[in-house]
């Protein structure tokens, strides 16, 4: 099987791989290609985020001709006064889309109003922990779980989530 994947963010590969192999198919390549997610770089709604993760799905798998075509994307969102980090993902066939969505956590003050200056989460992190490439890694969610769950292991369950409607809906 044929599998695109909008992005070349390792932690986010890392997810798909691990999921696809436990629970679609042993039988499968992993095509990562960068593509435009077609919303800000610094996602701020669950909308955003959303179609983010939708974009970066069908455009994979346009671009690849792959039979199915993720897309991973991670937003940050108001709750009252909190920013809570949130993450979406959408598995895209030739005719359907699905969705789902997983972790949200606050942030703290200090990360929040550097988001609110215009900067990406990205750097913001590296700068917080004084490491390079938190994204690709632990992320913001490993970070700030004390290392219980990183960024690979907190999509793993959202793409769970989409690879159990595209069997589901399969077998209808
Ligand atoms: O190359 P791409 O696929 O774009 O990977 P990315 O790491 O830039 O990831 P996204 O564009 O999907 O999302 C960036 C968002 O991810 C969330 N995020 C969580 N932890 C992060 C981290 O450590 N570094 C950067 N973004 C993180 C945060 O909400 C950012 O707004
Ligand atoms: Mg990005």
């Amino acid at each position: 099987m044929k599998i695109a994947v909008g992005t070349k963010n390792k932690a986010k590969l890392k997810a798909v791989e691990k999921v696809v192999q436990d629970t679609l198919t042993n039988e499968f390549e992993i095509q990562a290609i960068s593509v435009a997610s077609n919303v800000a770089k610094q996602p701020f709604s669950e909308e955003e985020t959303r179609q983010g993760a939708i974009n970066r799905a069908i455009a994979a798998r346009e671009q690849t001709g792959a039979e199915v075509g993720f897309g991973l994307e991670g937003g940050v969102k108001w709750i009252g006064n909190a920013l809570y980090l949130c993450n979406w993902a959408a598995l895209a066939t030739v005719d359907t889309v699905y969705t789902a969505a997983g972790a949200q956590i606050p942030l703290p003050k200090e990360v929040a109003q550097a988001l609110l200056t215009g900067e990406e989460l990205g750097p913001i992190m590296d700068c917080y922990v004084g490491e390079q490439d938190t994204r690709q890694n632990a992320g913001a969610i490993g970070v700030f779980t004390d290392g219980l769950i990183d960024r690979a292991e907190m999509f793993e369950p959202i793409v769970m989530m989409l690879v159990g409607q595209y069997r589901y809906w399969a077998k209808q």
